[in-house]
């Protein structure tokens, strides 16, 4: 049976819980009698900064984002809904107004338009490196901190993309489909091996930069091209423009994020630029080659073959009929070439990638839920301090996301001068600033009037105590 202090821890860890929702009238819901039993019955000894009822964080997983992360927000407690695929943005709009985090991969689009709906987001966490699908700007405003993991998948790309290369230079894939079809064709014209032939890495990132060491111990010759100064690793070389590394390369494979400067950075020009015979691989983004162009370009012969991983509209799930024409017109043309890879965007599904990635965005997700660091995140300031005993010297911990301007830490602090300020750090980055102070001898009674000074103040964007 709870004692009276622990009713009351588990009271004010169910407001707590509530205060994170960021509606100043949530704070005074009242938990019903039911649902206190139910926590009474499952509460166990309170840890340090897991201040809240973890059971009452609302976690949607979709696009299939891999079972480490699933345990590890059921370990927290958090109610976890899981779907395989992305959602529909009526169903994602319905879903999204419910939950406090979200985690998802490249196809979920987190617009303006779905983000306005998300009233009890606290964090987004993209389980994948690219973060393009959402607006991070947007996000940042409404004081949701975004997560990715920038590198987890990273070798998995660089290695399909070495198998890429050799069975594009081999034309692997013209000879299985010949053979799966009955058809016997053992040929040596225009195949050839790796060794000594020139890669051209567009964007020399952390993909860019891992594929350079494969290819250069397969007795390959590598250049790269990026728009920042990079230090080479081995012996390869940086270019000063894409012309020059166009003009070189035997193979061009691109490794850039989706951004305005990268739409089509590969069109009919560039082609043109690019020795014959030469090849072209793309792992990165979907807009980043326009893939018409690409399709004239080997009709005419001047591109030899070509890997394709990513397209400008992709489908949301799997299954068959969903890659159309109507939003792909040059697919039946680009699959009556030969010599040309397609595959459905699997450059980072790897068992190992896909657990790594589950363990590092959730473990991110988890600290930022329960101890507000931002540490890691891609459109927040990044702002930490060392664990909280919050069991200690009735010690609360304030996390204030507000508007980038002069004057609020003066305000805040006023607020928070009222009692014994432990230690505070606040970051900016753009627009916004979070600040996260810890503070002590809140008497209990007082907490609902500190978070209500607070999001009383002007520039707010989002309060959380965490006690
Ligand atoms: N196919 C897949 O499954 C898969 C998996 C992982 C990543 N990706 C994509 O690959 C991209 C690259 O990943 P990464 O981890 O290497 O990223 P990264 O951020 O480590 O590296 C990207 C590099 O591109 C450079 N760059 C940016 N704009 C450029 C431009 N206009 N011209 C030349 N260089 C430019 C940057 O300076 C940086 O060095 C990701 O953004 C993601 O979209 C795809
Ligand atoms: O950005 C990424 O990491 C890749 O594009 C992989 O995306 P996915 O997790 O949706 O396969």
């Amino acid at each position: 049976m709870a004692s009276p202090q622990q009713i009351n821890n588990l009271q004010q860890h169910f407001q707590s819980a509530v205060a994170l929702s960021g509606s100043p009238n949530a704070v005074s819901t009242s938990p019903t009698q039911s649902y206190l039993a139910q926590r009474i019955n499952s509460m166990k000894p309170a840890k340090p900064l897991k201040p809240f009822s973890t059971g009452d964080i609302k976690i949607l997983l979709l696009e299939n984002v891999n079972q480490t992360a699933i345990e590890i927000f059921s370990g927290q407690g958090y109610q976890v809904e899981f779907y395989k695929s992305s959602l529909g943005d009526e169903e994602l709009i319905e879903k999204i107004q419910e939950v406090h985090a979200i985690g998802i991969r490249s196809k979920t689009k987190l617009s303006e338009k779905i983000l306005k709906h998300a009233k009890n987001l606290v964090v987004i966490g993209c389980f994948c490196i690219g973060t393009n699908q959402v607006d991070l700007e947007f996000a940042a405003k409404s004081g949701i901190a975004v997560f990715n993991s920038p590198f987890s998948n990273s070798r998995s790309v660089a290695e399909l993309v070495i198998a890429e290369i050799i069975t594009l230079a081999r034309q692997l894939g013209d000879r299985s489909i010949e053979l799966h079809t009955g058809t016997w064709n053992k040929v040596s014209a225009k195949c050839w091996e790796i060794r000594g032939k020139t890669l051209g890495i567009v964007g020399y990132g952390h993909i860019g930069a891992q594929l350079s060491v494969l290819a250069e111990s397969m007795g390959m010759n590598v250049i790269y091209y990026d728009v920042n100064m990079i230090m080479s690793l081995g012996t390869a070389k940086q270019v000063n423009t894409l012309d020059e590394l166009l003009g070189k390369a035997d193979f061009v494979t691109l490794h850039v994020p989706e951004t305005p400067e990268t739409a089509n950075l590969l069109s009919t020009p560039q082609f043109a630029a690019m020795k014959d015979g030469s090849y072209v691989i793309n792992a990165s983004r979907g807009t980043v080659v326009d893939i018409q162009a690409l399709v004239e370009a080997m009709k005419v012969g001047k591109i030899a073959g070509a890997a394709l991983d990513v397209y400008p509209n992709e489908p949301a799930k799997n299954g068959a009929g969903l890659f159309s024409n109507e939003l792909n017109p040059w697919i039946s043309e680009l699959t009556s070439l030969r010599n040309v890879i397609l595959t459905p965007h699997i450059g980072g599904s790897t068992e190992e990638a896909q657990s790594a990635i589950g363990i590092e965005v959730a473990s991110a997700l988890v600290k930022y839920v329960n101890e507000g660091s931002s540490s890691g995140a891609v459109n927040f300031p990044e702002v930490s301090l060392r664990a909280l005993d919050l069991d200690q010297n009735n010690s609360v911990r304030v996390l204030y996301v507000h508007q980038n301007v002069p004057g609020v830490l003066k305000t805040v602090n006023n607020v928070l001068g009222n009692h014994n300020i432990e230690k505070q750090f606040s970051d900016s980055r753009g627009d916004i600033a979070y600040l996260m102070a810890d503070i002590s001898q809140v008497d209990s009674a007082d907490i609902k009037s500190l978070y209500e000074q607070l999001e009383n103040t002007p520039y707010k964007i989002v309060t959380r105590l965490l006690y």
